[in-house]
């Protein structure tokens, strides 16, 4: 595994992150949530999800969601990055009121936001680094991608898989090729659904070092996860929150994590 001292640590995360933004550290007194739910309710189809929900995402925080399938942890981190809009309540994004928010507003803000998809997408046909350059590209960025890809693929130990395609990729690769394309255009916020849920204890290990390397580098992390051990074995390494979403409500989990 790449550890910071091997791959030099702050040194790289600077260079890792082209947007130049944020040194935050969780705590700063009275400091402004990256993301903030308040009293929030969500449902489908007149069928309530939860309701009265509060979260607070603080710049260099680091949180585990859990609880059982269906629960709704995809949709709350839908509502972290405003691809759903809360049927109840307010959801802030960098201290703005996304009601009040119009679209280019919306988008800019989601581009301080790396979201790591449950399912974790590429386009088949677009080797590996062309996929991870994606978000630039399209942001009208690419050449500033290209100058940091060779180190953010080091990063995630992809050095040799630049020109894969994704079909011929593992499920660990894969995971840590989506969070390479989270990462690239230097988010302030990492939001990760089940990034672990289909690969092996190691892989899921190493993907855990990377998120935790990104939170010490300041961003906040919120991962989503089903997988009890994971979050257990963190508590070595990051002092994670663990927040449990059950029955309509999100509780900090207790002592028995
Ligand atoms: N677009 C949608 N339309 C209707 N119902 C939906 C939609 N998305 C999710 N749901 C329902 O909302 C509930 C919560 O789904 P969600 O994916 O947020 O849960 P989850 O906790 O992430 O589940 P899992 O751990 O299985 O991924 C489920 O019952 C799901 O079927």
């Amino acid at each position: 595994m790449q550890g910071p001292a091997r791959w030099g640590g702050r040194a790289t995360a600077a260079r890792i992150e082209p947007a130049g933004r944020l040194r935050h550290k969780e705590g700063q007194a009275g400091g402004q949530a990256v993301i903030e739910l308040r009293q929030v309710g969500m449902g489908y189809g007149g069928r309530r999800l939860f309701a009265g929900l509060d979260l607070s995402l603080q710049p260099g925080s680091f949180h585990f969601l859990t609880g059982p399938s269906g629960a709704g942890k995809t949709t709350l981190l839908k509502l972290c990055y405003a691809e759903l809009r809360a049927t109840e309540g307010q959801v802030m994004l960098f201290g703005q009121d996304t009601r009040s928010m119009g679209r280019d507003a919306v988008a800019l803000a989601r581009r301080r936001i790396g979201v790591v998809h449950q399912d974790c997408q590429f386009l088949d046909h677009l080797p590996l680094a062309e996929n991870i350059l994606l978000p630039l590209t399209v942001a009208g960025r690419r050449a500033e991608g290209e100058v940091h890809l060779p180190e953010l693929l080091a990063w995630v130990g992809l050095s040799r898989r630049a020109d894969a395609l994704p079909p011929e990729l593992s499920g660990g690769e894969r995971q840590r090729a989506a969070l390479a394309r989270a990462v690239i255009t230097g988010p302030e916020v990492i939001l990760a659904d089940e990034p672990t849920g289909n690969i092996d204890w190691d892989m899921s290990q190493r993907l855990l070092t990377l998120l935790v390397e990104l939170n010490r580098m300041g961003r906040a992390v919120l991962v989503a996860t089903h997988d009890l051990t994971l979050i257990r074995a963190a508590k070595a390494q990051v002092a994670a929150r663990v927040l449990r979403l059950r029955e309509g409500r999100l509780l900090q989990a207790g002592a028995d994590l």
